[in-house]
């Protein structure tokens, strides 16, 4: 078969709190997660933003030890699949592939293609497609894909989403049953599936299939744990001032709690590891939340990390991959691609909808830029290079 390669994709989080800063910059420059109508001002308010947000998040971050412990999970996902397809009779080089944090996926490339790989699956680390996750990472791959004639003749396959594989519906519902069972009266909990959430935007107008894949999957995690038990699904870690994917768990928690329910379980489901928004943000900000609220039996179901069901699950993945037909990072870099980024309609004079979505544009750059003054003494034609 030749060289065998599988490329894991991540997120990616910072191991130390000096890390944090950079981090935040790197993530808030990526256009798929701020999605900016002038390219030019991507940076500037990446500097901006990441440098107001710097001081809360590194705080988080001190809460769970100082640092992500995205890495090391990552690293040892990827020593326990090796081991399954070795086992399987696949000899294969694991790479990891960051999107913001060490080891970016550039590395990771870089690494490949020293090694000679000849075929290679990519498979990102998340099991719903979002165009801010797998889709920001396929979309610098292809990018990669173009620049390099080598890599041109790596035989690849890319896997967009992969939730509705029944060995993971099952590991998940595994985690959840063992949850259940520990309580006094498993069959009353509420299962309380909390997603990373996005702004409505990217579903709405840049065809997300985001919210789609996650409302399929809650349902196909309920149908395998096949329990009476009552369930809602609920969005966190909204991030600025936008409308982002409702109900928000904050909202949804309180909700419950007027609703007199006693014991929660909160399933994350948009992630396979555990990160600062299960280890801080559930763990701590909503468990207080639900508490004060009156929810006393505040349970969290584990992520995947190693799961054994889920390891050999991925194992199958990455060897049908293999041996099906391949997928180009053009193929799925943005599955809906009939959806058009920005509204359009004829031009016209007058106030239409295009011409007040400019307002609002040319009104938000102005006042960035005004914002940008203040906050660093310099304005924006410095950091253009144009002063
Ligand atoms: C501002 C927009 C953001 C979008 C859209 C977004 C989507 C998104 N993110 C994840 C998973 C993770 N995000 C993580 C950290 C993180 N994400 C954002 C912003 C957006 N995410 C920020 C600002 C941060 C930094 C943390 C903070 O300051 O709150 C992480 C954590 C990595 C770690 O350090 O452990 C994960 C994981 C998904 C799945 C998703 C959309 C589907
Ligand atoms: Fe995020
Ligand atoms: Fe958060």
């Amino acid at each position: 078969m030749g060289r065998v390669g599988v490329l894991l994709l991540n997120l990616g989080g910072p191991e130390q709190p000096d890390d944090v800063r950079p981090f935040l910059f790197n993530l808030f420059a990526d256009p798929e997660i701020i999605r900016l109508p002038f390219p030019w001002l991507q940076r500037p308010l990446a500097w901006l933003i990441s440098s107001s947000r710097a001081k809360q998040s590194q705080a988080n971050y001190q809460q769970i030890g100082g640092g992500s412990p995205l890495r090391r999970i990552t690293e040892e996902q990827a020593d326990a699949l090796k081991q399954v397809l070795a086992d399987k009779g696949t000899e294969a080089n694991i790479y990891i592939g960051m999107r913001y944090w060490y080891p970016f996926t550039e590395e990771a490339v870089a690494q490949i293609k020293r090694d000679g790989v000849e075929k290679l699956v990519v498979l990102p680390l998340y099991p719903q497609f979002s165009i801010s996750t797998s889709g920001s990472s396929f979309r610098l791959l292809e990018r990669l894909w173009l620049e390099d004639p080598a890599l041109q003749r790596i035989v690849y396959t890319a896997i967009p989403s992969w939730y509705e594989r029944p060995g993971y519906s099952e590991a998940m519902a595994d985690l959840i049953a063992q949850e259940l069972d520990k309580l006094e009266n498993p069959d009353q909990a509420h299962i309380f599936f909390s997603a990373h959430g996005v702004p409505v935007s990217y579903v709405e107008e840049a065809g997300d299939p985001y919210q789609r894949e996650i409302e399929h999957c809650t349902e196909l995690i309920m149908q395998s744990l096949n329990r009476p038990n009552p369930h809602t699904l609920a969005y966190q870690s909204r991030v600025g001032p936008v409308e982002w994917l409702q109900p928000y768990t904050e909202d949804a928690i309180e909700q419950l709690a007027q609703q007199g329910v006693k014991d929660l379980v909160v399933v994350p489901i948009s992630f396979v590891s555990e990160h600062i928004e299960t280890l801080q943000e559930i763990d701590i900000e909503y468990r207080e939340i639900a508490e004060e609220a009156g929810i006393h039996g505040f349970h969290r179901v584990p992520a995947l990390n190693t799961h054994p069901r889920f390891i050999a699950d991925m194992a199958d993945m990455v060897t049908e991959a293999l041996e099906a037909p391949c997928q180009l990072f053009s193929d799925v870099v943005q599955p809906d691609k009939k959806v058009k980024i920005y509204p359009q309609e004829r031009s016209a004079w007058g106030l239409t909808p295009v011409a007040e979505v400019w307002n609002g544009r040319l009104a938000m750059v102005g006042f960035l830029a005004l914002l940008l003054e203040l906050v660093s003494g310099r304005g924006p034609l410095h950091f253009v290079g144009i002063l």
